[in-house]
Order: structure tokens, then C-alpha cells, then sequence
């Protein structure tokens, strides 16, 4: 389950022609008559040049850009970056960083630039690095990060801390903050761990802490609501690249060879969507979104039977989350969650291999040729590409503006191409493949692969679409004064 949240904890402005401002905490809420201090950017050589270089105190970003003329102008976050007063003094700071959940291409790139930015625009030297995740915070030592130390990480995969899934224990990880004097927390990591900050803002808040609760969103997946795009996602898409050219290359040299791939995706198909769509080799894109069956008319059996008559050859690409309802319980399936209660998914990648070379070997008498590839961990353990370089530098340096400026129970994101400061409780939610929009049609026109739909699915799926927007549903629920936010795909205990 997701977030509860109430109505009085959050922090709504609203304007005009129904402007509505959801807010982030800041300091000031609970800690009233705290010091502030000039900016010391303002002295920095590289930014006197720049004009207007701090943001307008009532600046805001639109969540939705796409407008009509008499429509209300709805939900906002606050536009990130360098604020005139901060209410750090540089000595006083002592920061640490933690990466939680998954890896993903850039995680370095993200911890190598807090360091840096905290560094080179606030004069803050003092990062320590939490090892292993949550559980690091109480279980292990912490590991001081200098610019020197992190000079060259960027250009490694994975994370130089760590990570784990599991071991949030709220009072142990705010007790341990509290006794090593840190007062600025930057947790990278994805819809679990931004459930985890959460509650250590909270917790913090709860005890009156001048502690600063910052998320950079992660997912390799590009799972999290609300931002437009997850670091290291691009990097995960080119590289997923090799894995279908080669099954492809495969696939074409062999009389009905067929390339067949896994990509990562859980409960969303983004990877898979984006690698098909920038392939153009792939004739059959799965993601769990989109049922799709076997046998039948219209089945995948009927259309990979069709591809090979006309073509001689086909590339599938399959997103790890497609089919689960298909694949029957087996034994090897015991664990049903990870430690961080994600739950547990049987191989579709494998499963539907077997499936096919059943199905025409044994029943359709058809000699196939069938390469699977699995690539799942190679698309995501390597150093991020330049651009999601660019892009976790600006997250990186808006997250450290934030915490600078006082704001906390924050997660730094682009929405609409701009940088904002969102309430943890808005990223729980996952973002999924919406297959009554135009991008899933651009990947049926392109592979032309069977939507797998009959026209009662479609119609469900068009009802779906039709129900009031994701705002209207939540502004209801604030009306009612309670929110409830955060999937319903995994259980938390
Ligand atoms: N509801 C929750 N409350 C507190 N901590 C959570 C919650 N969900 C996940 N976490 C913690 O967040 C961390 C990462 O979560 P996980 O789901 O594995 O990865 P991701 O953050 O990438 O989604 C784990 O250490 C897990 O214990
Ligand atoms: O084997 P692991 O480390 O649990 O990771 C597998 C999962 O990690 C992911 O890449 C991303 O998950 P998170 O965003 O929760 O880290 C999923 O696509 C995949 O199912
Ligand atoms: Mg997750």
C-alpha cells in the first residue's frame, strides 16, 4: 500500500482560475525563527555572470502542460534551484548520501555530483557516505567523500556506496543521524526508498531535527509518476540496443530463426517500449500492461507463424513483468517477495522460449530456430551515457539547492522539462505504459505485431482512459481530507 496522507500534512496554495501549489516542507514550518545567511554564490566567480541566476521565491511548474482555454490551471510543484538566503552555514554542514534499491546507470554520476556541488558552490566539506543502503545507516561504518575521492566515479557502473533492498528501521536510521550530527540526508533510490524517506522526514520533523530530507528519484525502469524521465533510463535503452541487434543478427542467419529478448520492467514496459520503438528490428514488443495470450486467432502463436512465412525470420522483445498471470505456479517460485516486499516474478523470458519450441516443434511440426538472450543485468550495471551525465549533474545540484535553502521532505524532478521540488508522497505511485495512447500505437503501427485486444478490451480500456484525470481523483480525496497515494503492487511490513 502507499502513502496515507492527510489532508492537514500537506502543504496546498491556492490561486487563480484554479491554480493549486502543492508544496514542500521547509524548516521554517516547525522550526520557527531559524538564522538565514546569504547565498555564497553570490561571490562565485562562475555564477556572478549569470543573470538573474537565483530563483524567484514564487516560482512554479505546471504537473500539466497541455491545457485548454477554460481549463483550470491545476497542479504545481516548486521550481528548483539556488534560493537568495540559506539557512546552512558552510562549516555547520554535515552531509551523507545513501543509494538504496536497484542499481541503474548514473548513480555514481548523482554522488559524485552532491559531493562536488556541495563543494565547489557552498564550500560544504564534510559528506560522509552511508554503505549498503538503509541498513548502513545503523550497520556499518560511514566512508568520508572528498571531491578527490569522487573525481573519476562517474565512470563506473553501479554505486561506489552500495545498495540493498530491506533494512529501513525508521527510530535505528534517524537515531543514528541524530548522533553523528548529520543535517543534511540525500537518499537516492526509487518508489521504495522514496517511501522510506518519507517516513524518515517525518521522523525528523517529529523530533524537532534541523535535518534536511532530500530524494533524487532512481528507477531504471522509469516507473516513478509525476517526472518526466528516471536517470540512467536513456543509457538502459542503448544498451539494450546490443542485445537486440545481436538476437536479431542471430535470428536472420537461420532459416525461422527467431531472436528472442528479456528486458527489465517489473510492472512497467518503458524499456522495452523505448528499445523497440529505436530498433525497428523488433517484430513483437510484450509488456506487462498488455495482456497478450498464445494459441488462438489473433494469439502470438498465429502471428509469429505469420512473420516467419513472410519473413523467414522475427526478434521479440519481452519486458520481465509481461505474461505473469500466464505463467503457472511453480515450485521454484517459493519466495513470493524480496526483502524490500517487491514481489517475486517467474521468468517469462524463459518460460515463453519453451513455449514456443513446443508449440511448433511438437504440435505444428515447423522447424524453428530459437536464440534467447537475457541481458536483464548488463543494461543496467554499466556508467551512465553523456546526456543522463548532464542529467544527474542538474538533479544533483538542484537537490543540494534545496537542502541549502531550508526545504526538506522533498524529491528533486523534472516535470515539463523543468526542475521542481515534489512531496515524497507524489512519487510512490508507478508510472505504467498507457496503452490507450498514442506511443503504444506508434509501437503496434511500427513492429504491427496484434494488439492482443478484442474489442471489449478495448472498449474497458478507452472507459479507463475516460475516468476523471489523475488530478481531479486526488484533489477529491484532498477534498475528502484524506490521500491515499502509492501502488497497491507491493506490500510493505
Ligand atoms: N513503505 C516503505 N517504508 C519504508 N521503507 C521502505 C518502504 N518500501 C521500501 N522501503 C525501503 O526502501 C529501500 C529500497 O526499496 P526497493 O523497493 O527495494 O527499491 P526502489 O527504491 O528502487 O524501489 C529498501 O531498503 C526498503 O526497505
Ligand atoms: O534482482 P534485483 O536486484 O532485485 O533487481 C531486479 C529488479 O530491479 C529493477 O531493475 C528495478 O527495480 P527498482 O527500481 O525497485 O530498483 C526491476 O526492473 C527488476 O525487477
Ligand atoms: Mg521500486
Amino acid at each position: 500500500m502507499g502513502l496515507l496522507v492527510k489532508k492537514s500534512d500537506l502543504k496546498i496554495v491556492e490561486g487563480d482560475m484554479g491554480y493549486i501549489l502543492e508544496d514542500v516542507p521547509h524548516f521554517t514550518d516547525y522550526l520557527p525563527d531559524l538564522p538565514t545567511y546569504p547565498n555564497p554564490l553570490q561571490d562565485n566567480p562562475a555564477y556572478s555572470v549569470v543573470k538573474q541566476y537565483f530563483v524567484d521565491v514564487d516560482d512554479t511548474v505546471p504537473q500539466k502542460i497541455v491545457v485548454q482555454k477554460d481549463s483550470p490551471r491545476g497542479l504545481h510543484f516548486r521550481r528548483a534551484g539556488p534560493r537568495q538566503k540559506v539557512y546552512f552555514e558552510s562549516d555547520d554542514v554535515l552531509a551523507c548520501i545513501v543509494t538504496c534499491g536497484g542499481l541503474c546507470p548514473g548513480l555514481n554520476t548523482v554522488i559524485r555530483e552532491i559531493v562536488c556541488g556541495l563543494s565547489d558552490m557552498y564550500g560544504v566539506n564534510r559528506v560522509l557516505g552511508i554503505e549498503g543502503g538503509y541498513r548502513g545507516f545503523y550497520a556499518r561504518n560511514t566512508i568520508p567523500l572528498t571531491p578527490k575521492f569522487v573525481n573519476d566515479i562517474h565512470k563506473r557502473g553501479g554505486t561506489i556506496l552500495g545498495t540493498s533492498r530491506g533494512g529501513h528501521d525508521t527510530m535505528k536510521i534517524v537515531d543514528n543521524i541524530a548522533d553523528r550530527g548529520i543535517n543534511q540526508v540525500y537518499i537516492i533510490g526509487g518508489d521504495g526508498t522514496q517511501r522510506g524517506a518519507s517516513v524518515i522526514f517525518e521522523e525528523i520533523q517529529r523530533r524537532g531535527l534541523k535535518v534536511a530530507v532530500v530524494g533524487i528519484p532512481k528507477t531504471i525502469d522509469n516507473d516513478i509518476a509525476v517526472i518526466d524521465k528516471s536517470f540512467g533510463f536513456d543509457t538502459a535503452v542503448e544498451e539494450a540496443q546490443r542485445a537486440i541487434n545481436a538476437a536479431h543478427v542471430e535470428a536472420e542467419s537461420i532459416e525461422n530463426g527467431i531472436g528472442l529478448v528479456k528486458l527489465m520492467g517489473r510492472y512497467s514496459g518503458f524499456i522495452a517500449m523505448y528499445a523497440t520503438l529505436a530498433s525497428r528490428d523488433v517484430d513483437c514488443c510484450l509488456i506487462p500492461e498488455s495482456p497478450f495470450y498464445l494459441e488462438g486467432k489473433g494469439g502470438l502463436f498465429e502471428y509469429i507463424e505469420k512473420r516467419l512465412k513472410e519473413n523467414g525470420h522475427m526478434v521479440i522483445v519481452v519486458a520481465e513483468g509481461a505474461g505473469q498471470d500466464l505463467i503457472a505456479e511453480s515450485p521454484q517460485s517459493f519466495h513470493h517477495a524480496d526483502a524490500s516486499g517487491n514481489k517475486l516474478l517467474h521468468d517469462v523470458g524463459l518460460w515463453l522460449s519453451q513455449k514456443i519450441k513446443d508449440h511448433f516443434t511438437r504440435k505444428q511440426k515447423m522447424a524453428i530456430n530459437l536464440k534467447y538472450i537475457d541481458p536483464t543485468y548488463m543494461i543496467r550495471a554499466i556508467p551512465s551515457n553523456a546526456s543522463d551525465n548532464v542529467a544527474c549533474t542538474l538533479l544533483a545540484q538542484c537537490a543540494v539547492h534545496g537542502a541549502m535553502a531550508g526545504y526538506t521532505g522533498f524529491t528533486v524532478g523534472l516535470v515539463n522539462g523543468r526542475h521542481t521540488y515534489i512531496p515524497f508522497h507524489r512519487l510512490t505511485k508507478t508510472n505504467k505504459v498507457v496503452i490507450t495512447d498514442r506511443m503504444w500505437a506508434r509501437l503496434l503501427s511500427s513492429t504491427n505485431q496484434p494488439s492482443f485486444l478484442s474489442a471489449k478490451d478495448i472498449e474497458e480500456a478507452k472507459k479507463v482512459e475516460q475516468q476523471p484525470t489523475q488530478l481531479l481523483d486526488e484533489q477529491k480525496s484532498l477534498d475528502d481530507g484524506c490521500h491515499e497515494v502509492g501502488s497497491d503492487l507491493k506490500t510493505w511490513k
